[in-house]
């Protein structure tokens, strides 16, 4: 059973993002400081390439979100997903078609990328989506085919739009944080922000400040 509040501090992480014998310590970590969603995210430079280490790979960190009862979910790969019986998928307008994600995955948490008022407005012809992941709100260094910044001011249109939850990404950190209150937000997606910290349970803890 999905907790209602699973959106609150959304942490995305893949090997890339860590060192490589870093990346289970680094999510059980967050997972015991609050984290309430994961989402496995191996792409861009020097990830995992072969698919039978990145399903074992996958399939440890689900171990440990199922230890944390916190959900799983996992980005782009359909199948991936679908192999794994992962709690969810997040896919970007550039991904396999929301439709055919929503006709192979039901009865799942389904999240799908938007980036601008239009955006929304497609998303929400799609009642099975879950939620919408909103930004980059702020620039981010985490992803190098990131669209433009939204800002606060974009952020708070889309979520004004959105008949789904929203939770914002791209550059969030502890010292940004603040800056999303009152835009209406369910929650902060973040890889950096918990990925680089040295105090985990500090950062943690001062993310869920936005509320
Ligand atoms: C929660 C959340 N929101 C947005 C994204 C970005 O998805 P996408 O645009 O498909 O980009 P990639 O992450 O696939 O590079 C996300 N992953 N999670
Ligand atoms: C996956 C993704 N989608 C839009 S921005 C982004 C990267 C978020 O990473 P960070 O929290 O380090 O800016
Ligand atoms: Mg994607």
């Amino acid at each position: 059973m999905v907790k209602s509040n699973y959106l609150e501090t959304y942490f995305i992480c893949g090997t890339r993002d860590v060192d490589m014998d870093d990346f289970l310590l680094t999510l059980e970590t967050s997972l015991k400081n609050g984290v309430t969603c994961y989402q496995f995210r191996e792409k861009g430079p020097g990830s995992l390439t072969s698919p039978t280490y990145i399903y074992k790979t996958a399939q440890l960190a689900q171990r440990l979100c199922q230890q944390y009862d916190v959900p799983f979910i996992v980005n782009d790969d359909l199948e991936l997903a679908l192999k794994l019986n992962a709690d969810g998928i997040h896919v970007g307008q550039s991904d396999t078609a929301i439709k055919e994600v929503i006709q192979a995955f039901p009865n799942k948490i389904i999240g799908l990328s938007c980036h601008s008022v239009a955006e929304i407005k497609s998303a929400n012809e799609h009642p099975e989506i879950s939620y919408y992941g909103v930004g980059p709100v702020f620039s981010t260094t985490s992803k190098s085919d990131a669209e433009p910044p939204i800002y606060p001011d974009g952020l708070k249109e889309c979520v004004a739009q959105a008949s789904k939850p929203v939770v914002a990404i791209g550059g969030v950190q502890v010292d940004n944080v603040a800056q999303l209150k009152g835009t209406g937000v369910a929650g902060v997606s973040v890889i950096s922000a918990i990925a680089r910290a040295k105090d985990k349970q500090q950062v943690i803890k001062q993310l869920k400040s936005y509320q």
